[in-house]
């Protein structure tokens, strides 16, 4: 089999998606038209906007307060839930972490909770693949079992995907709102929230804003994913380090003597490559940081970031990473399985994740 329909076939685990950034091209469009239609945006110009290819960092934060007015209800917040999974599953992502920003929309009559809500509504009717949300130890609430389909031969085949959800903190938000969402995500532990992302434009906000609630996070337990490092900031990158964050995201611009407290810490590195290359953060993809990390078996994993966005695939990301870095089969596989050590998710879920891997094992490596 050829390596890019392989890193298709692998299991894959996904831990740095954002739920907006994920939406189909072809949804946005169909979403910008209703709007332009009803006179809220001119379609030609969004159109336009979302169909480009490379983007600056600073023009996808733009981009993203485009996408926020076309998902601004919740009816839209669950379509495109349900739609993100259902992508992710058809790449054979079995564990999928993905973020999302709770927003408030007074207009909308959209509160962060009810905003939450429409996310678990989307996991629910997601109708492909069998969705595993609810925490073992939870109600059964949140327990999703949709019912199975045929494939295109009449057969009844249903693959699995594990589902947990990271609420994000904006770097435009006030100390309040940031709170605000840590409380949040605690409250919707057994709904199958695992976590608290750190994200936005990285010129925006002051490190000081976000301390409270990331610490008021780490003492109620839940584990902490930062943004780190998309643009130089020594200063910011030491706080963070100070915090002893879970995971970081991207860390493209780090001092040696930070790497060193990473690499001392094993702090796992969320990397996503087609990001960084598209955003311009680094001249060349075979300057990324992967290189040193893979090598000093520092725990890394692979990830989309927005493959909405960036027009990619969690199976692209391990395509490319294979075809730049010379890894073959065994090493993607390894690479791919190793990120079950960095889920967020519970023993359980991890104890599920290995069995998958071993039963592929049998079936994919050579
Ligand atoms: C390109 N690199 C990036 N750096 C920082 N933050 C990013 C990001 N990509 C996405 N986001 C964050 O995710 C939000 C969209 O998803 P949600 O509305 O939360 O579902 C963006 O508004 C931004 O805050
Ligand atoms: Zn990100």
């Amino acid at each position: 089999m050829e390596i890019r329909e392989w890193c298709h076939e692998i299991p894959k685990i996904e831990l740095h998606a954002h739920l907006n950034g994920s939406i189909r091209d072809s949804t946005l469009l169909e979403l910008a038209k209703v709007l332009g239609e009803k006179g809220v945006i001119v379609f030609e110009d969004v159109a336009h906007v979302i169909t480009k290819n490379g983007r600056s960092l600073p023009e996808c934060f733009k981009l993203f307060d485009l996408y926020h007015i076309l998902t601004t209800d919740h009816g839209t917040v669950s379509r495109i839930t349900k739609e993100v999974v259902e992508d992710f599953a058809a790449e054979n992502v079995v564990y999928l972490e993905l973020r999302t920003t709770p927003k408030k929309n007074e207009a909308k009559g959209m509160t962060k909770q009810s905003y939450m809500k429409a996310v678990i509504d989307g996991l629910r009717a997601v109708d492909t693949v069998d969705v595993a949300l609810a925490n073992s130890d939870s109600s059964t609430d949140y327990c999703l079992e949709p019912l199975p389909i045929n494939d295109t031969q009449g057969r009844i085949r249903r693959n699995k995907i594990y589902i947990r959800l990271l609420l994000s903190i904006d770097r435009r938000e006030t100390t309040a709102s940031a709170m605000e969402t840590v409380d949040l995500a605690m409250e919707l532990k057994d709904a199958g929230v695992v976590g608290i992302d750190l994200s936005g434009n990285p010129v925006v906000g002051e490190w000081q804003t976000f301390i409270p609630a990331l610490k008021h996070a780490k003492q109620l337990g839940l584990p902490l994913t930062l943004h780190c490092a998309e643009i130089p900031n020594q200063k910011e990158v030491q706080a963070m380090l100070d915090i002893h964050p879970e995971r970081i995201g991207h860390a493209c611009f780090i001092e040696e003597e930070e790497w060193r407290r990473i690499k001392s810490a094993k702090i796992p590195v969320e990397i996503c490559l087609t990001s960084n290359v598209r955003t311009e953060r680094l001249h060349s993809i075979d300057d990324h940081h992967f290189v040193d990390l893979y090598n000093s078996k520092h725990p890394l994993a692979l990830c989309t970031d927005d493959c909405g966005l960036f027009s990619t695939t969690l199976s692209n990301e391990y395509y490319l990473a294979a075809s730049t870095f010379g890894l073959d089969k065994g090493q993607i596989f390894q690479l791919a399985r190793s990120a079950i050590e960095f889920v967020f998710a519970d023993n359980e879920v991890k104890e599920a994740l290995r069995n998958i891997f071993e039963a592929a094992e049998r079936k994919l490596m050579p």
